[in-house]
């Protein structure tokens, strides 16, 4: 394995974002590690004619350690936004956050997401600011691609793959940085049904495999929440519920058939 790119490209599009504030709830005799947690967060854009469009209204909250979160709701309700917040890309007009780790912002269109010519050198090229040997950014890129189901393609040519691979690449090279919280977001949207599963097993297999690894991923599919430990559900700029993703799922398909029904009555 070959790595010219690692020393003469500094910055990659999925960047390492580092913000690290541990957080420890205690709940009885059990201590519960939150790898996420939003408090209070509100954030308005300001109008070219300079008035607040509130955006998060007093937004709450928390995501367990080496988990696989959802983050749910209606177009325009907020959910980029939250994340991007998260991510540490907008300041929220009030509130705080924390996350405990280095995180990383996967985004949506998967050919922002990578950068250079070959697999195996894209998913190395965050490791140029980071002082390891030779064998050492192998076995991370090497570790990162099986998380990902890619070990076959380290050698592929960037522009043969799928979007669905492409993202697969961009959340190997966050892990191969030894990113803890991967911020997805909305990454299914421009994919074929086979490209999307693969996208969602490889974010499941890199929890299920790094227990040090959370991950928030923003999406509209309520299909998808069969792959995630909980789930966020938003409304209008407010988070209305958050639990587990089987009661989050009901809750929604309720209020979906409420809203038909109504519609038409
Ligand atoms: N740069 C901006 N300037 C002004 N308003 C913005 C800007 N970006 C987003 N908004 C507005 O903020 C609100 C929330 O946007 P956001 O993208 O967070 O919602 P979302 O829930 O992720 O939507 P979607 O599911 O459609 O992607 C929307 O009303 C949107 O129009």
């Amino acid at each position: 394995m070959n790595f010219p790119y690692l020393t003469s490209i500094s910055e990659r599009v999925v960047a390492p974002l580092y913000a690290t504030v541990p957080a420890t709830i205690i709940r009885g005799n059990k201590a519960e590690s939150f790898a996420i947690e939003g408090r209070n967060l509100r954030f308005s854009f300001t109008t070219r004619q300079t008035q607040d469009v509130p955006v998060l209204r007093d937004c709450s909250i928390r995501i367990p350690c080496g988990q696989f979160w959802m983050l749910l709701g209606p177009n325009g309700c907020g959910k980029s936004t939250l994340l991007k917040i998260l991510a540490g890309l907008l300041t929220p007009t009030s509130g705080t956050v924390n996350v405990n780790g280095p995180k990383s912002f996967v985004f949506q269109n998967p050919d922002h997401q990578v950068v250079l010519p070959t697999v195996d050198a894209d998913v190395a090229f965050g490791l140029g600011k980071i002082d390891l040997t030779h064998d050492e950014v192998r076995s991370r890129v090497s570790r990162a691609l099986h998380a990902v189901g890619l070990s076959d393609y380290m050698k592929r040519s960037v522009q043969t793959l799928s979007g669905g691979q492409k993202q697969r690449v961009a959340i190997a090279g966050a892990l191969a940085e030894a990113c803890k919280v991967l911020l997805l977001d909305e990454l299914t949207t421009f994919l074929d049904e086979s490209d999307q599963v693969g996208v969602i097993k490889a974010v499941r297999n890199s929890v299920d495999t790094s227990p040090e690894v959370t991950a928030l991923w923003v999406t509209h599919r309520l299909e998808e929440l069969e792959y995630a430990d909980g789930a966020i559900y938003m409304e209008d700029g407010k988070v209305v519920m958050q639990g587990d993703a089987a009661s989050i799922r009901s809750f929604i398909e309720a209020r979906q058939s409420a809203y038909i029904n109504q519609i038409n009555s």
